[in-house]
């Protein structure tokens, strides 16, 4: 680096004219256009390319002062002096050339004063579309020193610059958008022009994300106006704003309409009279009113006055219709009543035992037997279960079980009507080792081993007289002799007995004591058949469905939509046992992933109620006829009748429960190979199925 030290002598100091020459003497000695870019003024701390004039200028030295000339590269010997000479021997000019001289830099410092003081970047290039110029606003947009910029090409240092284009093209690009460093600018670039020559081109740029701010900002403030506009607009309420004296300075469509109709000034005034007015412009204080704009013209009209600094400016104003209120009000209030009716209906179900899950259904009947079980559960009493077989007597009786205090203590069932009445004694109360024949061990009873648990007395009406008497006693002393026994035994069992059938007729017959009814209907639970509540029907297929998938390994995930209408068609004399049955029979038959109508039972199929309701299909005259045919002819009808309703020898040989073979063998016998699936048929192509009778 070579620093040579410099005095100007020049009488206006390093004027524009004077720079400009010793930029050309420069360049005309150092030829070197490399070293000329490197060689630098250092003035006053401040730092500028030699060949920059503008710069130069704009240091400003006067006469007498000292800078340095600084070279960053080597530089040919003899020059040093030849700069030196320059500024030694430069003759003085004449007193007019100096004025001259002195209104040139008065002018120039003006207008690079004007350029730096502008807000904007401005970038100038040469017709090589190097930046001769460039001001600190474009430095500081660009993110850039000034020297990274200065007199390197513009396109290479501004990657997104086209003045390049502007030179090339000779035409200006005006209101340009740029993003530069996430910054948005609005760049103008036009050709500069000098006696007709284009000489290079300028680029004019301002950061307008204030400005795209403020502009965003105005779009939101214009959309929410929009939008609050719509929604005044679309209420059926009349909405409305006035001033501090009470005129409307806003009204939605339905005040204005209201105004309109009734030919009224816009005021408030004129809608709730003018002493109120006053008042509430004294003690501004929100209120609402029923007015009477006129006879048929009823109001609720609610004011909010509007207080600013303790200033009171105006009011908002609402009016709703009083009779679209009034109908809205009785809506409301009979809303709440039917609510109240339906938490209070809720409640009763909803606080069910998790021991009643098991027990699928949701209708009423269903339901409210199931409460009473519930509330049951937590007593101690003894549990009259009635209800048609398959009703779920048993999986009530258990859930009954689960959900008392007892439930960690045995549950022993006894199907009274499956053991014989012989053997009931000592099944229910046990017997000691050698009581009668055969008894070579002590044997505990059920009622022993449901200790301190729960008995479930299946069927009880199918027990004779003399066990009854017996139940008796267990219920009235809580003991229990064994037989054979000599001391009763003390125990504490609950009882929860069940039966289908009609317990007071056979306390009218007299062949169930009285007392034990008495003693077993404390508290009775009657499951409705299945028959009258089939919207639980849905609810037994799904749970039904979910169980055979499980234990069959199977996947099946729905059913036709007439499957179930042809479900609740049915009568459903054996309840929901009969009901899993048939589900489990379409299991087996299906091909699909769905429960299909065409795998049900004919009997279920074609059935209807009033059908189903009658004693028999196609062989009623049989019952009914004194004369009794061949067996073989018997099985002629039989066969004629089935072999009509499937469609292949599979299903008709599951349907009647013999073997594939033996039902082709029986049609072929019988010449009724023809006759199968015709019924089948039929009813697939026609929507309505045949009758069994035709
Ligand atoms: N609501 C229900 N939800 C799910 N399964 C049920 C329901 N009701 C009954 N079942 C099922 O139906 C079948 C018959 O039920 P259950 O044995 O409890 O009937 P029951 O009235 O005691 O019959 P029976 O009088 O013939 O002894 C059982 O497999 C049971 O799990």
């Amino acid at each position: 680096m070579t620093s040579l030290p410099l005095t100007i002598y020049k009488k206006n100091g390093l004027h524009v004219r004077l720079a400009a020459a010793f930029i050309t003497k420069l360049q005309s000695l150092l030829q070197n256009k490399e070293l000329l870019k490197k060689t630098y003024v250092v003035y006053n701390n401040k730092k500028v390319q030699v060949n920059n004039l503008l710069s130069l200028v704009s240091l400003k030295i006067g006469r007498g002062e000292e800078f340095q000339l600084v070279f960053e590269q080597a530089v040919p010997p003899g020059i040093l002096e030849e700069i030196k000479d320059f500024f030694e021997k430069n003759e003085l000019v004449d007193s007019g050339q100096a004025e001259a001289d002195r209104l040139m830099m008065e002018n120039s410092m003006t207008l690079q004063e004007a350029i730096a003081a502008l807000p904007n970047g401005i970038i100038v290039v040469n017709k090589e579309n190097v930046i001769t110029y460039a001001n600190d606003v474009a430095a500081k947009l660009l993110n850039k020193a000034p020297q990274e910029l200065i007199n390197h090409r513009a396109d290479q240092v501004i990657p997104s610059s086209r003045l390049h284009v502007v030179i090339e093209t000779n035409k200006p690009e005006l209101g340009e958008k740029q993003i530069i460093n996430n910054t948005p600018l609005l760049t103008n670039r036009s050709p500069v022009m000098f006696d007709g020559q284009m000489i290079g081109a300028v680029a004019v740029f301002q950061d307008i994300s204030n400005l795209e701010k403020v502009s965003r900002e105005l779009t939101n403030v214009r959309e929410l106006q929009q939008r609050l506009d719509l929604v005044l607009q679309s209420v059926s309420d009349l909405i409305g704003l006035t001033d501090q004296e009470g005129t409307f300075i806003y009204a939605n469509e339905e005040m204005t309409g209201m105004f309109q109709k009734q030919r009224k000034r816009k005021t408030i005034q004129a809608v709730i009279g003018t002493s109120a007015w006053k008042a509430l412009a004294v003690e501004p204080q929100p209120f609402m009113k029923m007015v009477r704009i006129a006879p048929q013209a009823k109001y609720i009209t609610k004011i909010n006055p509007l207080v600013v600094d303790g200033e009171f400016k105006g009011t908002v104003v609402t009016m709703s219709p009083y009779d679209e209120m009034k109908l809205l009000l009785q809506k409301i209030e009979l809303m709440e009543q039917r609510t109240k009716y339906l938490e209070f209906e809720l409640s009763k179900y909803q606080k069910l035992n998790d021991a009643f899950k098991t027990i699928k259904g949701s209708s009423k009947v269903l339901l409210d037997s199931l409460t009473m079980a519930d509330k049951v559960a937590k007593t101690e009493s003894t549990v009259m279960i009635t209800g048609e077989s398959g009703t779920g007597k048993e999986l009530v009786a258990r859930a009954v079980h689960e959900a008392s205090s007892r439930k960690e203590k045995p549950f022993i069932r006894v199907n009274c009507a499956a053991i014989h009445p012989n053997l009931m004694e000592s099944e229910l109360f046990g017997h000691e080792k050698g009581a009668f024949t055969g008894a070579y061990t002590t044997h505990r009873g059920k009622f022993e081993l449901a200790n301190n648990g729960t008995i479930f007395l299946d069927e009880i009406g199918d027990l004779n007289f003399e066990l009854q008497a017996k139940i008796l006693r267990v219920l009235q002393e809580k003991e229990v002799d064994r037989v054979g026994g000599t001391r009763p035994l003390k125990l504490d069992v609950r009882i929860i007995a069940a039966t289908n059938r009609n317990l007071t007729k056979m306390v009218d017959e007299g062949t169930f004591r009285e007392d034990l009814y008495y003693r077993l209907h404390v508290i009775p639970i009657h499951l409705p058949p299945l028959r009258s509540r089939i919207d639980d029907i849905p609810y037994l297929v799904d749970h039904f469905t979910e169980q055979l998938n499980n234990k069959l390994g199977k996947n099946i995930n729905g059913y036709e939509a007439s499957f179930i209408e042809r479900l609740c068609h049915y009568h459903w004399p054996g309840n929901i046992r009969e009901l899993q049955n048939i589900i489990e029979r379409v299991f087996h038959l299906t091909e699909s992933h769905l429960l299909c109508s065409k795998d049900l039972p004919p009997h279920i199929f074609y059935g209807t109620k009033e059908q189903a309701s009658k004693p028999a299909g196609p062989f009623a005259e049989w019952l009914t006829s004194k004369h009794v045919l061949k067996l073989e002819d018997y099985e002629k009808q039989i066969f004629a009748h089935a072999c009509q309703l499937y469609p292949s020898y599979n299903q008709l040989a599951q349907a009647l429960g013999i073997t594939h073979k033996t039902a082709a063998k029986k049609l072929r016998k019988y010449g009724l190979e023809r006759m199968l699936g015709k019924k089948y048929q039929q009813a697939a192509i026609f929507s309505q199925p045949p009758s069994l009778n035709e």
